[in-house]
């Protein structure tokens, strides 16, 4: 019996897992979602290898993977939906601003100009988020059926050290190139006078989203390091675990 006044040591709690529907649906998803990305990885691979004597490799690539890409991140839009209605308890503003900078990248910046869908930066964003979604999304389907392999479990908390700089570096450089291509046409703009007496610049607000980069990855890049040290440990276990 627990004395009087002593605090007895809470036990952590046990989170409930998916309701089997909603466990059903998120196995699918991540199924469909791993193929889709296994395509774009297909897609990449092989347009390298067609097209490995020319010095810019990379230029034709966004037009050889454009189609998979555009449907496979679209639908991780969902995800923020899965977030919100509580199927998975990843944090709702964390996973916004992945999705959104992703999906922005991909509709508000590769789509429209053609100097990002050809930059170097495309590439590397590109082949960024393929091998993080491959692992991501497989690891998500393991773990639904209750088996984690520890494999993919170390590289979805490992490999993020390296892809996160190179995806970020790959998108920043991306929407740089989309700078020049959005002032000069530009595009998505709107200028005075006008009937509702206000100015937009696409190529200001590009601007913008670069800046913000600087509040939000850092908070996204040290959560998936405390994430990283809750799971599989910090280096010393990691070492000891080899
Ligand atoms: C016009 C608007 C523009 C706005 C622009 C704003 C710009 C801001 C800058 C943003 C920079 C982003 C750069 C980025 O795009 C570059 C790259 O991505 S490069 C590639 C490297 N990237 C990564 O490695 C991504 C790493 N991050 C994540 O993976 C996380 O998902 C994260 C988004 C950080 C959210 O983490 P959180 O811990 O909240 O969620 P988890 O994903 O770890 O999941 C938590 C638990 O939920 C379970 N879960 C989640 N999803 C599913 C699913 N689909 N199916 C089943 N289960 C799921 C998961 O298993 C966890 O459960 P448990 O804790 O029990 O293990």
């Amino acid at each position: 019996m627990a004395a009087v006044g002593k605090t007895v040591p809470k036990s952590p709690k046990p989170r409930a897992g998916p309701g089997s529907l909603a466990r059903g649906w998120l196995i699918l998803y991540n199924i469909v979602l791993t193929a889709g990305w296994l395509a774009v990885m297909y897609v990449y691979i092989l347009h390298v290898l067609n097209n490995s004597s020319s010095p810019e490799v990379y230029s034709g690539l966004y037009d050889s993977v454009e189609v998979v890409l555009k449907v496979f991140q679209s639908l991780a839009l969902l995800e923020i939906v899965h977030a919100a209605l509580g199927i998975v308890p990843s944090n709702v503003l964390l996973t916004a601003f992945q999705v959104f900078s992703r999906v922005f990248l991909v509709w508000g910046v590769m789509h429209p100009f053609k100097e990002a869908q050809t930059s170097l930066g495309a590439s590397l964003c590109i082949a960024a988020w393929t091998i993080t979604e491959i692992i991501r999304y497989s690891f998500y389907t393991f773990a639904l059926l209750n088996m984690k392999p520890y494999i993919l479990q170390w590289c979805r908390y490992t490999f993020f050290i390296v892809l996160y700089p190179i995806g970020v570096t790959g998108e920043l450089l991306a929407i740089y190139s989309s700078l020049a291509p959005a002032a000069e046409q530009k595009a998505f703009s709107l200028e005075m006078p006008n009937p509702l007496n206000v100015s937009f610049y696409y190529h200001y607000f590009l601007v913008g989203v670069m800046f913000t980069y600087i509040p939000i990855f850092p908070q996204l890049y040290f959560h998936m390091v405390r994430q990283r040290r809750k799971v599989i440990g910090g280096v010393t276990k990691v070492a000891k675990k080899e």
